[in-house]
């Protein structure tokens, strides 16, 4: 069965002061604050969110402002999923860990499936979110396209 998806997209307009998640599995956790840490000057300038530990870890750690939603296990990766579908995330750098299976991997997939069809950058690894973070369009007005959800819904009825 092919599912309908949106026949155009539209455009999305985010200001220079990106929405950025910050997301680590416990394993990468200090992988995610030693990199936080060289861009700490950057990341101040935008809106900062995370999962429950990771948030407060980065905090604690860097004396950065972090929104904390709930620890991923207990709901976090939907919450940032819920932000993507809502359009209020614009950046995400989620430092999954390889070698460890979780308990909440439908979440993660889950979470990784919505910033790919909504066009959301995710960076899975310090050396792809260093090329995130350089980038001009953090500092910019960006355009980018996205899926017309209208379309979408009018496919579905
Ligand atoms: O499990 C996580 C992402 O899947 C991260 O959650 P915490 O930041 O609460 O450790």
């Amino acid at each position: 069965m092919t599912h309908p998806r949106p026949a155009r997209q539209v455009q999305r307009s985010l200001s220079p002061r990106k929405r950025v998640a910050l997301i680590a599995h416990d394993g990468k956790k200090e992988e995610l604050l030693e990199w936080a840490g060289r861009w700490r000057d950057t990341l101040a300038q935008h809106q900062l969110l995370g999962t429950g530990t990771t948030a407060s870890r980065v905090a604690a750690t860097l004396g950065l402002d972090v929104e904390g939603l709930m620890s991923g296990p207990l709901g976090g990766d939907q919450q940032i999923g819920a932000c993507i579908a809502e359009q209020r995330l614009d950046v995400l750098i989620f430092f999954w860990d390889p070698f460890a299976p979780m308990p909440h991997d439908p979440d993660v997939k889950a979470l990784l499936r919505l910033a790919a069809l909504w066009n959301i950058p995710v960076a899975c690894n310090a050396a792809s979110a260093d090329f995130m973070l350089s980038s001009p369009c953090m500092g910019e007005s960006y355009t980018m396209n996205i899926p017309d959800a209208g379309d979408w819904v009018a496919a579905r009825r």
